[in-house]
């Protein structure tokens, strides 16, 4: 294919939001909209170039009439550049929650399928700088920090599928100039048009900043700008929490006088990683949940916090699982409990993992030896046959059975630079 001046720049532009290495087997997440159908055209010319095979999908809702056309339109597009093409139709929606929140996990969830299905580990997406800008200025009215301002990532992973975000520097004007110079139609998504959505407003008043000299693409380049920040800050919070904490067995300790002397922003940030850490990414506190957990600490109180249970306990404060919040887990020997435990032992027919728990801690007969805090030993994984306690191996009563991580789950500190 020709490419003018213009369409070179684009290419280059979007091969510099790409990974250096490109995956043999990369994804295109195509709606029918402009950005995402110009992100298949140019991605096909880069896939072409560097010998890779392109694959696209397009999500079918099933919300309006027109959808299953806007597909097949994408279908024949995809089908003219020689690129394999599928459409995921969606029927999950019972009427309960938000349906932009439902339909938007929804499409994750089947493009993360289709991508696992056909052994593609990365799938593009078409955010543009003005999908950024909008981002920033909806998190503006949240007063966000570092990092809610450095707006959404250029590569997160998903249900196991990187996604990527490759144009988060190219403004939706440029894509359109593209296709119209290339004579590619596209569909506008008629729920542009509707001011009940925050992003809509904020595209709107996007519009009116041009005056102030704010545009989408500055405001793009101040969330690139946060985003190396709070890279910066992330490995801050990596050094603080290797010189002044510890990880005892799935708990953190962290030593109180060094954590009052890091920087509040630090501090906040050691707090959200731990938390993180043990009880899952779905766990994100709030901040003014998290301010009180790093005034807990620093005065040496104890807090519940997302399912975390925060005890002073001599000169640190440690970190652990709330018993209430595994209090219902269950699970059978070597599969996972809580999403981090995996217990492994003898063949013992009709054993459970179970939380050790009130009923399990009085029969270890030596657990006031361990000098760790009651209430975090009362929260770790046990095995149990009916009542009676097989092991609790993280509390020194393995009986030959062992505690592991669950393999997809991080070691703490490299977890840090995840946030
Ligand atoms: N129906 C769809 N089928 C395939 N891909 C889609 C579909 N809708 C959106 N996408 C992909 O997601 C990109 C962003 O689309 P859009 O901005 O509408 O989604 P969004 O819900 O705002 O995304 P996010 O919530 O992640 O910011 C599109 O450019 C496209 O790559």
């Amino acid at each position: 294919m020709f490419l003018t001046h213009q369409a070179e720049t684009l290419r280059s532009e979007l091969r510099a939001g790409l990974p250096e290495h490109l995956p043999q087997r990369l994804g295109v997440a195509v709606s029918g909209g402009g950005d995402s159908v110009a992100l298949m055209y140019l991605l096909h010319e880069i896939a072409q170039s560097e010998n890779i095979h392109l694959f696209a999908a397009t999500v079918n809702h099933g919300l309006r009439p027109e959808a299953a056309d806007e597909a097949k339109q994408v279908a024949d597009q995809a089908a003219r550049l020689g690129i394999a093409h599928e459409t995921l139709l969606w029927q999950g929606w019972d009427g309960a929650g938000n349906l932009q929140d439902q339909a938007r996990q929804a499409r994750y969830r089947l493009l993360t399928d289709w991508a696992q299905r056909n052994d593609i580990s990365a799938i593009a997406l078409g955010h543009t700088a003005d999908d950024q800008a909008e981002t920033v200025l909806m998190r503006l009215g949240r007063a966000a920090g570092v990092t809610g301002l450095s707006g959404m990532p250029n590569a997160r992973v998903h249900n196991g599928v990187t996604l990527l975000r490759p144009m988060l520097g190219i403004t939706r004007q440029a894509l359109r100039d593209y296709l119209s110079e290339l004579d590619v139609g596209w569909v506008e998504d008629p729920s542009n048009q509707d001011q009940r959505f925050d992003r809509i407003k904020a595209r709107k008043a996007l519009q009116d900043l041009k005056t102030l000299g704010i545009s989408a693409q500055s405001l793009a380049r101040v969330a690139e700008n946060l985003a190396q920040a709070r890279e910066a800050l992330a490995r801050y919070t990596q050094e603080s929490a290797r010189s002044i904490s510890v990880v005892d067995g799935g708990d953190v300790c962290l030593d109180r006088s060094g954590f009052k002397q890091v920087p509040a922003e630090i501090q906040r940030r050691l707090v959200v990683a731990i938390i993180a850490w043990i009880a899952g990414q779905g766990y994100a506190p709030r901040r003014a949940a998290v301010d009180k957990a790093v005034a807990a600490v620093a005065d040496g109180r104890t807090m519940t916090l997302s399912g975390c249970l925060l005890i002073p306990h001599g000169n640190k404060t440690w970190f652990c699982r709330e018993l209430n919040a595994v209090a219902g887990e269950m699970s059978a020997p070597n599969e996972v409990w809580d999403s981090r435990w995996i217990l492994s032992g003898p063949p013992s027919p009709g054993a459970e993992v179970r939380v050790l728990g009130k009923d399990g801690l009085p029969q270890v007969p030596d657990w006031r030896d361990l000098g760790k805090p009651r209430k975090a030993l009362l929260s770790s994984p046990a095995v149990w046959k009916g009542e009676k306690l097989l092991s609790a191996p993280l509390v020194a009563y393995s009986n030959g059975w062992t505690a592991e991580f669950a393999p997809h789950r991080p070691e703490f500190y490299s977890s840090i630079l995840s946030h």
